[in-house]
């Protein structure tokens, strides 16, 4: 379980006050609120990216605290396709989390790309893909990556509607193998069907709700 504990989340304001955090192994959790409130401030926090003084941070399972180290290895989180090298391929990327994530179960590079069905361009550059593409070629690297906590940023950004379905199944997927998602989206989004739980930020507090209209598993 990642648990993050007395979160006072602060940039040129505050965004959240003595908040906490629990995420369990095999569920997914979505992360909802208006835009500017922090979603992506606090998806950074967690995954180690900027630190906040006072908070708590860490994942333990089977009674034992994981070191920094491991905790890296536990968590993927590549926040946007704008990361992306644009003169390296997706095949590039897919063999360099393979190679930097150390986990037993990485799904192997070529049932990701079919799963995505990025055959075709997985080996040009990423300068000739489209929003879509890239798009696919992040939600991959975390399958690739074997990490069991997925934080993801608007994962849906310029998936057409076969590709959110596609989005859908890898969500459930992830959570059958046992893995924790938790993804921010815009408010009222319809992806939050795949979520089991929905964190809500508003007001500088964060209250976790149970997803009525979920889809069964
Ligand atoms: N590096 C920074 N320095 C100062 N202020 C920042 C920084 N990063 C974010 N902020 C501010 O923190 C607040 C939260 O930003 P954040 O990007 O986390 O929100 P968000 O909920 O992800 O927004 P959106 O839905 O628009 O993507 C905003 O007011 C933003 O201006």
């Amino acid at each position: 379980m990642l648990k993050l504990q007395n979160l006072d989340l602060k940039t040129r304001e505050i965004l959240l006050y003595g908040s906490n955090m629990c995420l369990e192994r095999g569920a997914v959790y979505g992360l909802s609120a208006r835009n500017g409130s922090g979603k992506t401030t606090l998806l950074r926090t967690i995954s180690g990216l900027r630190r906040e003084d006072k908070a708590m941070i860490f994942i333990e399972e089977q009674n034992k605290i994981f070191s920094l180290i491991e905790m890296k290895n536990a968590i993927l989180y590549y926040e946007t396709a704008e990361w992306f090298d644009v003169n390296l391929s997706g095949l590039d990327y897919l063999n360099f989390i393979k190679s930097t994530w150390k986990n037993e179960n990485q799904m192997p590079i070529t049932e990701v790309i079919n799963f995505w069905s990025m055959g075709d361009y997985i080996k040009l550059p990423i300068k000739k893909y489209s929003l879509g593409m890239k798009q696919k070629l992040l939600l991959s690297m975390y399958a690739v990556s074997g990490a069991n906590y997925w934080l993801l940023d608007e994962p849906t950004i310029g998936l057409d509607t076969n590709s959110l379905e596609q989005f859908k199944r890898y969500m459930l997927d992830a959570k059958k193998r046992g893995t924790c998602v938790l993804f921010s989206s815009h408010q009222n989004d319809s992806i939050y069907a795949v979520c089991d739980f929905i964190f809500e930020m508003e007001n500088r507090t964060l209250s976790l709700v149970a997803n009525d209209r979920k889809l069964g598993d």
